[in-house]
C-alpha cells in the first residue's frame, strides 16, 4: 500500500492506494468521528461493493442511501434524498458520511457533508479511475444546475481517501477511458515526464495492467495533492486543473448531462484549448497532433459535438466559474507540460477555435 498526504495543516489527510483495501477495516475506522456512519452510493455500485464497505465499520450504526446512477441525477433534488435519510435516521453532528462510488457520488456526498448540520466529516472511497485520480482528492464538492456544471457546492475536505485499485476490475471500458482523460491532463498541465510515460504505457493502462494503473493513480494523486496544498480554494494555480473544462463543461450541459461523460467532454475540451494555444503561437501543429494521438489511443473524442453551435458554447462558457469581470478566462498551454490561465487572449481567437476545431 502507498500512502500520500494532502498537506493542509490541521485539515491534512491521507490518500491510501492499494489492492483490496476494502477488506481492511483497520484502515478506515480511525477516521470515523462519532458513532453513526451513512454510506452514500448508487444503484450500480451498491450490489458490487456496499456489503464490503459496510463491513469496514464495526461496532457503529451503519446505514446506506442508494441514489440513482448517472450525471443527470447530480442535482439538488436528488441531493435532498441524502438529507431526508440523515434527518429521518436522527444522524447527529458527529456522524461520518462515506462516499462509495465515482465522482458523481463523491461530489454529492461531500456537498451533503459540507451542508448537513453546517458540516460533518466524510470519507472518500472512490471506485472509478476518474474519481481515484482526481475527484476524491481536493475537497471540491457540489451538484450541477441546468445552466452550468458544479454551480452549487462547497470546498469541504475529506478525512481520508481510500483507493482500492481492485474496484477497477468491474469498471466499463468507456469509464476507464474517461478516467484516463484526467490522468493525461496532469501530464499536459505540469508534468512532461508523466506525459511521456503515459505515451509509452497507454496500451498497458487500457489493458488494465494493475502495476501500471497503480503508478498512474499515484502520480496523478501526487500532482493533485501538490496543487491543492498550494492553493486549496483556487485563488491561483489550482485553476490549471481546469484545462479543457470551460469547453468540456459547456459540452456536458449543452448536450444534456450524461450524454457525454465528463472525461470525454474534457478530452475534446483539452483539444480545443490545445488548438487555441496553437493559434496563439505557443504550441506547434505537431504538438497538437501529439496530444490528439494520445487521446485517440485512449479511445477518447478529440472533437466537440457538431450539434453544439458556437453560440451555445459561448452561452455556457459565459457562466463558467473562472469568469472575471465578464471575461471568460481559459487554461491554455505554453507547451506540453506547462499550462497557464489567460483572460487577455484576442476574442476572435476563441471564435476561430470554436469554428475551426471541428470534425
Ligand atoms: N470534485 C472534483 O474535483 C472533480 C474532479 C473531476 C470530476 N468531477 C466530477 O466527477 C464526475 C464524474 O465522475 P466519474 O467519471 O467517476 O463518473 P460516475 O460517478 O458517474 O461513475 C461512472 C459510472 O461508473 C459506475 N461505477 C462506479 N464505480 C464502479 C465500479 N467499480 N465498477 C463498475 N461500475 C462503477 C457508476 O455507477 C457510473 O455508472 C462528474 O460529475 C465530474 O464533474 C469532480
Ligand atoms: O479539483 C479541481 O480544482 C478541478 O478543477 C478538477 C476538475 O477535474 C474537476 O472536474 C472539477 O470538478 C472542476 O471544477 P469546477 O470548479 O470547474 O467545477
Ligand atoms: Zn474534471
Amino acid at each position: 500500500m502507498i500512502t500520500l498526504t494532502v498537506d493542509l495543516a490541521e485539515r491534512s489527510y491521507p490518500i491510501f492506494i492499494g489492492q483490496d483495501l476494502l477488506q481492511q477495516p483497520g484502515l478506515v475506522a480511525p477516521f470515523v468521528k462519532g458513532t453513526q456512519v451513512m454510506i452514500v452510493t448508487n444503484s450500480t455500485v451498491a450490489p458490487l461493493y456496499l456489503d464490503r464497505a459496510k463491513a469496514l465499520f464495526t461496532d457503529l450504526q451503519v446505514d446506506a442511501v442508494v441514489l440513482p446512477d448517472g450525471e443527470e441525477y447530480k442535482n439538488l433534488e436528488i441531493l435532498n434524498r441524502i438529507f431526508d435519510q440523515l434527518i429521518g435516521g436522527h444522524f447527529d453532528r458527529k456522524s461520518t458520511l462515506v462516499a462509495l462510488g465515482g465522482g458523481v457520488i463523491g461530489d454529492m456526498t461531500g456537498f451533503a457533508a459540507a451542508a448537513y448540520q453546517r458540516g460533518v466529516p466524510f470519507i472518500q472511497i472512490p471506485t472509478t479511475l476518474l474519481s481515484q485520480v482526481d475527484s476524491s482528492v481536493g475537497g471540491k464538492t457540489g451538484v450541477n444546475h441546468p445552466q452550468g456544471k458544479n454551480m452549487i457546492g462547497a470546498f469541504h475536505q475529506p478525512q481520508a481517501v481510500v483507493i482500492d485499485t481492485l474496484t477497477l476490475n468491474t469498471l466499463e471500458d468507456r469509464q476507464l477511458s474517461a478516467g484516463l482523460a484526467e490522468v493525461i491532463k496532469y501530464g499536459l498541465i505540469r508534468d512532461l515526464a508523466f506525459f511521456e510515460w503515459l505515451e509509452q504505457n497507454l496500451e498497458g493502462l487500457m489493458a488494465r495492467d494493475h502495476a501500471l494503473l497503480a503508478q498512474a493513480i499515484e502520480r496523478s494523486c501526487q500532482n493533485k495533492a501538490d496543487i491543492v496544498a498550494a492553493d486549496e480554494t483556487e485563488q491561483g494555480q489550482r485553476a490549471l486543473l481546469n484545462l479543457g473544462h470551460t469547453f468540456g463543461h459547456a459540452i456536458e450541459a449543452g448536450m444534456g448531462y450524461g450524454a457525454w461523460l465528463h472525461g470525454e467532454a474534457i478530452s475534446a475540451g483539452m483539444m480545443q484549448a490545445a488548438y487555441m494555444s496553437q493559434l496563439l503561437g505557443d504550441l506547434s501543429a505537431a504538438d497538437v497532433e501529439r496530444i490528439g494521438a494520445i487521446f485517440k489511443r485512449a479511445k477518447l473524442p478529440i472533437y466537440p459535438p457538431n450539434e453544439l453551435s458556437n453560440e451555445q458554447f459561448m452561452h455556457y462558457m459565459a457562466g463558467d466559474k473562472k469568469v472575471q469581470a465578464g471575461k471568460v478566462r481559459l487554461v491554455l498551454l505554453k507547451s506540453i507540460g506547462q499550462a497557464y490561465i489567460s483572460g487577455d487572449y484576442p476574442a476572435e481567437l476563441l471564435q476561430k477555435t470554436l469554428t475551426e476545431w471541428r470534425s
